[in-house]
Formats: structure tokens, C-alpha cells, sequence
């Protein structure tokens, strides 16, 4: 059973293509990634699955229900945010969600002390929003959003402008909320984020998904990492590697050298540098593997279909 389907869901805004004929398939019960640079279409795509911007064309099914003409009236087991949570700054948090919880009726009021538990903020529910850290607001956001205790949960880059312990918290707010079985549509343009919460994977560019598959699928799918290398004799490490056509070098940034390997023949090249009398003054991971494929996948200059890139990606690891 799908708790997302879209098909040939599109919008344009002008001469901006925003999103291009997208099929999106979410699982229920899944936390599934929306993985894409700044402008490929994840916050359109996700305003359009909340009736808040209306499709050119193309059908959205949410929970088995089709929305394509329903607008937002139809959203029952669906929250979430697209573009950051919006609250009444002068009011308190525990006001905010009482008012939603009114607008929203049923049994939501009932929950808002749960709400402000799970979130992290129970001690803090009294406060005016105006006095929240970006990062509490977010926390709010997902807050007021347990209220419907929905089915499926939308999030728009909810780590976004985060300071590292803001990111830690809500990742780990995230991680205690699909526990429970529910769906999460979470969009991101952070590779590290989605492998650390999500199984399942969407990647757009440009309006068009180039990649969808599950996380191992797309393990299976990177390249090599790459590593900042600083030895005491870059040339002569240069030379090492070129009988070694596993081990890629380039020179880096800063004096350094810029490595691409698989980690174990990366480990093989490090130990036959120490041999040489080499010594390695720095090392690090630039990129992972799937930060590799993210690149590879979103910045080319030309679009190229999804199929293709697959096919190419599957050449190269072969
Ligand atoms: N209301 C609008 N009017 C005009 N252009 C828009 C509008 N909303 C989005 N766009 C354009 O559509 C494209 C997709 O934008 P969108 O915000 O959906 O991408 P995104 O992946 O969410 O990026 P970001 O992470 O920067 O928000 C961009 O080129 C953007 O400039």
C-alpha cells in the first residue's frame, strides 16, 4: 500500500519548470528521503500534496484517497510543514496548539500535552513563540503536527539553518517518530540526513526524479569516496598510485592531494605509502560515497532521464 502516489504531477511557475511530469511512490510505513539541491522542486512538489499549490496537471493520492481536485480539504491522517511551521509569535507555544487543536476539532485537544512531551518542549510550553530558537520552532512544528496523530508526516527540510545541536535534536526527534510505524515524507538537501533516517530514497533535479530506490539500492549504486590526503612527498605518493588503478589521485586544495578509492583499496594505498617512507600528515573523507552519487546525480549540466543515469552508474561500478 502506497501512503504517497503522484503521477505525471507537474507545475510550472512562468518559464520555471518546477516540477516535471514526478511519479512519486512512498510506501506506508516508510521513512522515505526527498533528496534534491536548492530549487530541484521538493517544496512545490510538497505544497501540491497539501493543496496549497494547484498541479498543471497529474493526480496525487494520499492514504488511498486521490486529492487532484480536493485542494487541502481532504487531508485527514496528513501533517506537516512546507516552507518552516508558521505560529503566532506573540502568543504562547501551548496557545498555538490549542487554537490548531480547535481548528483541527475531534480528539486533538487531547493530545497536546503529548505533543509538547514528545517534542521536547514541556518545559518550555508556557513560553511565547517569539522567545523559541529556531530549532524549538521546528520541534513546534512537528508538535502541532502530532496533534492529528497522522497516518503520514510531511516535513519540508526541517533541519534547515539549524546549529548542530539543533540538527541533533530534531534528527532524533525524527528517528522517535517513525518508531512507531508511521509514514514520514521528510525532504532534505542533505545526503548525511536521509541515510541517517531514511530507508527509502527520492532524488530530484530540475523537477525531475533522477533516482528512486532504497538506501542499500543506492549504496550499491556510489562510487568511490573521496579523501584530502597530505603527505610528506606528494610526487612521489603521485607515482605510488599510479600502479595502483583502484586508487585515483588529483591534486587538492591547500598543498593537499585529492583521492578517489574504495576504503579498502584506500587502506592499501595509505600502508604502502608508510612503507615507501612516506609519511601521511593529514587525512580525511571529503565526500562519501553517497554524497559522491548525490553530486553525480544533480549536478550534471544536462538533464538526463532517470534510466540513463542508472544505466551509466551501473556501467561504471561494474
Ligand atoms: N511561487 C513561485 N513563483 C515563481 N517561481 C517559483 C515559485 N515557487 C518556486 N519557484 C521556482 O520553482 C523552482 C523549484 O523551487 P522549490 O522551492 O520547489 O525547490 P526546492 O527543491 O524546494 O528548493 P529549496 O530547497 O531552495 O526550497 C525554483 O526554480 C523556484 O525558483
Amino acid at each position: 500500500m502506497l501512503a504517497v502516489e503522484t503521477q505525471g504531477l507537474a507545475k510550472r511557475f512562468g518559464e520555471v519548470v518546477a516540477v516535471d511530469a514526478v511519479d512519486l511512490q512512498v510506501k506506508e510505513g516508510t521513512v522515505h528521503g526527498l533528496l534534491g539541491p536548492n530549487g530541484a522542486g521538493k517544496t512545490t512538489l510538497l505544497a501540491m500534496l497539501f493543496g496549497l499549490v494547484r498541479p498543471d496537471a497529474g493526480s496525487i493520492t494520499l492514504l488511498g484517497r486521490t486529492q487532484s481536485h480536493l485542494g487541502a480539504r481532504n487531508l485527514g491522517g496528513v501533517a506537516g510543514f512546507v516552507d518552516g511551521p508558521r505560529f503566532y509569535p506573540y502568543l504562547s507555544a501551548r496557545r498555538n496548539l490549542e487554537l490548531l487543536a480547535a481548528l483541527d476539532g475531534g480528539s486533538a485537544h487531547t493530545r497536546i500535552d503529548e505533543a509538547f512531551e514528545i517534542a521536547g518542549l514541556a518545559e518550555r510550553h508556557t513560553d511565547k513563540v517569539r522567545g523559541y530558537s529556531l530549532g524549538m520552532r521546528q520541534r513546534l512544528g512537528i508538535a502541532a503536527s502530532l496533534l492529528r496523530d497522522p497516518k503520514l508526516l510531511v516535513l519540508d527540510e526541517p533541519t534547515n539553518g539549524l546549529d548542530p545541536a539543533g540538527v541533533r535534536d530534531i534528527r532524533a526527534l525524527i528517528k522517535n517518530l517513525t518508531d512507531s510505524g508511521r509514514t514520514v515524507l521528510l525532504s532534505s538537501h542533505n545526503m548525511t540526513e536521509v541515510e541517517q533516517l531514511c530507508g527509502e530514497v527520492t532524488v530530484m533535479r530540475a523537477g525531475r526524479i533522477v533516482f528512486h530506490g532504497t538506501m542499500d539500492e543506492m549504496r550499491a549504486q556510489a562510487p568511490a569516496p573521496s579523501y584530502l590526503l597530505h603527505t610528506s612527498d606528494n610526487d612521489q605518493a603521485v607515482a605510488l598510485a599510479a600502479s595502483r588503478p583502484q586508487v585515483l589521485v588529483d591534486r587538492g586544495p591547500d598543498r593537499a592531494l585529492l583521492v578517489h578509492a574504495r576504503p579498502a583499496d584506500m587502506d592499501a594505498y595509505a600502508i604502502a605509502l608508510g612503507k615507501s617512507d612516506i609519511a601521511i600528515r593529514g587525512y580525511a573523507v571529503r565526500q562519501t560515497s553517497l554524497e559522491n552519487l548525490f553530486f553525480q546525480l544533480t549536478e550534471d549540466q544536462d538533464a538526463i532521464p532517470a534510466d540513463q543515469v542508472e544505466a551509466d552508474l551501473a556501467e561504471a561500478v561494474a
